[in-house]
């Protein structure tokens, strides 16, 4: 049984101040919301803040990033020890926003996440096909590339969380259909039975990212495959999340 994880991923919004008020319509939303693991990632600059905010609420706080060495001369970086400082769980790593506009490759994805389970985070690891990748007929390729390449060498899945995220959905309003979904997790599940075993294909929580809205969220959510949502725009109001994580109700 894998318990749906909710996650918001806030991207490059909000301010301290901005976040507070978010958080604050939030929880009322969510405090007695049970059998959904909810996530937020707001930036790095206001975790402190949130963090204060969701102690001992249900809500569970991540970063978007985090850098591979545990400190030392790299500016403008941040490790997973400090994020576990700020008060993170969780941390989401190699977004195609990253692969696309800061160089993120599958061999630094690998690299972070195997720092961020050391460090006891739970990684929730993106993986995703552009359109011409689609259109190319190449999508199982690159699926299969991101999620060997990104989780290469990992001992323990317990603390992965796999996010397919098609980069074509990402804020255009275009959800995939509940059975393109569902077949883009089958195949990661797939993957992940075949390169790692069965108990982490089984175990593993697959979420599904791009235009993730409260009307369509259920329809993703009784996929066979899909467990959960990584949501970007509609994480920025609670109302629409507070929704998104009621799913069930
Ligand atoms: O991390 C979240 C995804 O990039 C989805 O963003 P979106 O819900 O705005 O399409």
């Amino acid at each position: 049984m894998r318990t749906p994880v909710i996650a918001g991923n806030w991207k490059l919004f909000k301010t301290a101040d901005e976040a507070a008020t978010l958080v604050s319509g939030l929880i009322p939303l969510v405090k007695d919301t049970t059998g959904v693991e909810i996530v937020i990632a707001p930036v790095f600059t206001v975790l402190d803040r949130v963090s204060k905010l969701t102690a001992g609420t249900p809500v569970k706080l991540s970063a978007q990033d985090c850098f591979w060495e545990e400190e030392g001369a790299f500016t403008g970086e941040i490790s997973p020890k400090m994020l576990r400082d700020a008060g993170c769980s969780h941390v989401i790593i190699g977004h195609s926003e990253r692969r696309q506009y800061f160089g993120e490759t599958d061999e630094t994805v690998n690299k972070k996440t195997k720092a961020a389970i050391a460090a006891g985070l739970t990684a929730i690891v993106c993986v995703g096909e552009t359109l011409k990748e689609r259109e190319d007929g190449i999508m199982n390729d690159v699926l299969k590339r991101q999620v060997t390449k990104g989780l290469e060498g990992l001992s323990s899945f317990q603390a992965i969380i796999v996010a397919y995220e098609p980069v074509w959905a990402i804020g255009t309003g275009k959800t995939a259909s509940d059975e393109q979904a569902q077949d883009a997790h089958k195949y990661i599940r797939q993957v992940i039975k075949e390169t790692f075993g069965s108990a982490p294909a089984e175990s593993t929580r697959i979420l599904y990212g791009g235009s993730v809205k409260p009307e369509n969220v259920k329809g993703l959510m009784t996929q066979p495959d899909i467990d959960g949502a990584l949501v970007g725009g509609a994480s920025l109001k609670a109302d629409s999340f507070g929704a998104i994580v009621n799913f069930g109700k």
